[in-house]
């Protein structure tokens, strides 16, 4: 058993032969069992394009109305005067001051107008990925000494200066999609500040999957995350997580997020996710033990910010429990064509029941 475990007396987490550690019955469990329930500390993004239009303490949304609370210096909107003090009384001054000056970072990304020459770019692999970020460590440590020291002289304005204008270069026409990479780095420093035991659990998840499709994006997030960390005020330089921290959370993160979507916040169900808009993302360490089955024992919903997993079916006791990565439609796909799916998506080869199964027919 990990860390990773669940307060619940009905499952626990155990290795699985092939794919790490799964969720497993401790008893037989009923159907429609709530297993577990969720409000756990979490990274999570709520992307530009929605920001008015999502409550950032409780993830309301109301058919694309813009919520009139806001908090206009960090980017953030809230359904009712009750969320804004939830959420606020958690920010102390020096991260209030961090998220406003993230926010005016982020807005300056859509001044830029310069489109770098998108040929000949390749897909980056382990050993890219992690040179990257090991190299960077180096630069974020002298970030970190010149955030620290009484003084800043020339040549150290400068190092900032340079710093954070590479973060600022644009290597995609959408600036939204460089404003929510540069949100979702800082709420892993945010996550780190508020609940370092989330950050914890999230290093400990395990992953196939690399978070890179393309070089671009990981120069542009490696600039985008040294350019946060010369935001951050001396007191809170000690929350800046080490680079190689943030290459894993962010493969994992790729892995093993949830989406928000808005046909989901009041009644839960992939059907309404397939005809809903994708409004962010969160992960919650706490839930990502589960593995993927093509036919799963296990549904999860999401009311607002609140997730509940519920068993299906009756299960037995030392079984393990699965619920499915894939979206409502595409589980009557082909067996070659959800194993696509879930390879391209998650990175790995599905070996559940079904797929088992279905391959030995077709065979
Ligand atoms: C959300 S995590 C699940 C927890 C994970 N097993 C762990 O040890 O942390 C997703 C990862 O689990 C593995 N996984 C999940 N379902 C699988 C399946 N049906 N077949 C093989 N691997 C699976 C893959 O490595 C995937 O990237």
């Amino acid at each position: 058993m990990t860390s990773q475990n669940y307060t619940s007396d009905a499952i626990e987490s155990r290795v699985t032969p092939g794919a790490g550690i799964g969720v497993f019955s401790k008893r037989q469990l009923e159907a429609d069992e709530k297993l577990y329930q969720t409000n756990d500390e979490y990274f999570s993004v709520i992307y530009r394009r929605y920001w008015k239009e999502v409550c950032a303490s409780c993830y309301n949304y109301d058919r694309g109305i813009d919520w009139k609370v806001k908090e206009n210096n960090i980017g953030l909107a809230f359904c009712t005067e009750d969320c804004r003090n939830t959420f606020m009384s958690k920010l102390d001054d020096d991260m209030r001051v961090f998220l406003a000056k993230v926010e005016e970072y982020a807005r300056k990304r859509k001044q830029v107008r310069e489109i770098p020459d998108l040929e000949d770019d390749i897909i980056p692999d382990k050993r890219i990925i992690e040179e990257s970020w090991n190299d960077s460590q180096h630069t974020l440590l002298d970030i970190v000494d010149v955030i620290n020291s009484e003084k800043i002289n020339k040549r150290q304005r400068k190092f900032i200066n340079e710093i954070q204008a590479a973060g600022l270069q644009a290597y995609d026409e959408d600036s939204e999609a460089d404003i929510d990479s540069i949100k979702n780095l800082t709420s892993y420093i945010l996550t780190n500040i508020q609940s370092p035991s989330t950050v914890a659990q999230t290093l400990e998840l395990s992953t196939t999957l690399e978070p890179y499709t393309l070089s671009r994006m990981l120069d542009q997030q490696v600039n985008h995350y040294l350019a946060i960390v010369t935001l951050l005020p001396p007191s809170l330089s000690r929350f800046a997580l080490a680079a190689p921290s943030i290459a894993k959370i962010l493969a994992v993160d790729r892995s093993n997020s949830f989406g928000i979507w808005s046909g989901s916040s009041d009644k839960a169900s992939a059907q309404s996710e397939e005809r809903s808009e994708l409004l962010g993302s969160m992960l919650v360490p706490s839930l990502s033990r589960f593995n993927h089955s093509c036919s799963p024992t296990v549904s999860k919903s999401r009311y607002r910010k609140t997730w509940t997993f519920s068993t299906t079916n009756t299960v037995n006791k030392d079984s393990e429990l699965f619920i499915t990565y894939l979206g409502g439609d595409e589980s009557m796909l082909k067996v070659e064509d959800r194993r696509q799916r879930l390879m391209n998506g998650w990175g790995f080869v599905c070996e559940c029941s079904k797929c088992t199964k279905e391959s030995n027919k077709s065979d």
